[in-house]
């Protein structure tokens, strides 16, 4: 059996390519790739025969065919979402330290949430947390408000949404995402504690979200408030009437919560509960 050396980086071209094998140079089966009788090196990976791509990987890059499917395929799709993280992370690095406030996109300038929204944005940037919020309308725009207006740190982190408007007017760093999951990641990155206002589907995807990781010990346990007594109170007692007593979280789980209608204590609980280390209840 005869060996070659292999062909070192120099011998090939970037991307891949063809490395002449003057052993294989013979006439190739008819309607195999033009260059099937070359050793093709694609980083590790050798090919032969009709394992011989018809072109290279640049020329595939460089051809412009006006074919544009590719843009909706998983892996460019994974390249979109890298880039949102890189952005993500690139904007929100410097941030001090954070509460995300989530609530209700639809209450108006008057309602007792937004009123909420506005309070605990004004006390948590005179704690010196940067507010955290989804950027949209309502308490996002209540709590971005507030915060703006004590000259604290103003943070959206919008939702490109198929027929919603964009970040509020109160937002002074906003960054738009494409992909929920990416967006929650950034809520939780970059805050200490998280202040829920009363809201829909939204909200409890957010608020659940924290819990299920702060209950699993997949993150610190940071401090969780909920505002608004009435509006709570009945989710909290199906919680303990029903998950408690059927078995489907652990009594302490519901400690996790904090329940006010007071934003000073609401902000209170965050200063004095600072996150500690993620620790998860054995189940059981
Ligand atoms: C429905 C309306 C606007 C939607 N625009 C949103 N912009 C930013 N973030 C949003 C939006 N809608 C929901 N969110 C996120 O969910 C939470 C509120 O949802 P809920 O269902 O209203 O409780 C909020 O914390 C955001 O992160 C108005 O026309």
């Amino acid at each position: 059996m005869t060996t070659q050396p292999m062909p070192g980086p120099d011998d090939l071209p970037e991307g891949g390519g063809a490395a002449t094998d003057p052993t294989r140079d013979q006439p190739q089966p008819e309607g195999w790739p033009a260059r099937s009788g070359q050793d093709y090196y694609k980083g590790p990976v050798r090919l032969r025969g009709r394992r011989v791509p018809e072109e290279t990987t640049d020329e595939r890059l460089l051809r412009n065919d006006g074919k544009s499917e590719f843009v909706h395929t998983d892996p460019w799709r994974v390249m979109r979402i890298q880039a949102e993280f890189v952005e993500g992370f690139g904007a929100l690095a410097e941030l001090g330290p954070a509460v995300s406030v989530f609530g209700s996109a639809r209450v108006r300038e008057g309602s007792p949430a937004y009123t909420y929204g506005l309070e605990v944005g004004r006390l948590l940037a005179a704690e010196g947390f940067a507010v955290i919020t989804g950027g949209g309308p309502g308490t996002m725009e209540a709590a971005n408000r507030g915060a703006q207006e004590a000259r604290g740190d103003s943070v959206g982190l919008g939702i490109e949404l198929p027929f919603e408007t964009g970040l509020n007017d109160y937002v002074d760093l906003g960054v738009n995402f494409r992909y929920f999951f990416v967006r929650k990641t950034m809520f939780v990155k970059y805050a200490r504690g998280f202040i829920v206002l009363p809201g829909g589907f939204g909200t409890l995807d957010e608020l659940f979200e924290a819990l299920t990781l702060v209950q699993t010990g997949k993150v610190s346990h940071f401090p969780v408030v909920l505002m608004g007594v009435d509006f709570w109170s009945p989710l909290l007692e199906w919680i303990r009437g029903t998950l408690v007593e059927e078995g489907m979280i652990a009594p302490g789980d519901v400690d996790l919560v904090r329940l006010t209608d007071d934003p000073r204590e609401a902000v209170r609980h965050i200063v004095e509960n600072p996150a500690r280390g993620a620790r998860a209840r054995p189940v059981g």
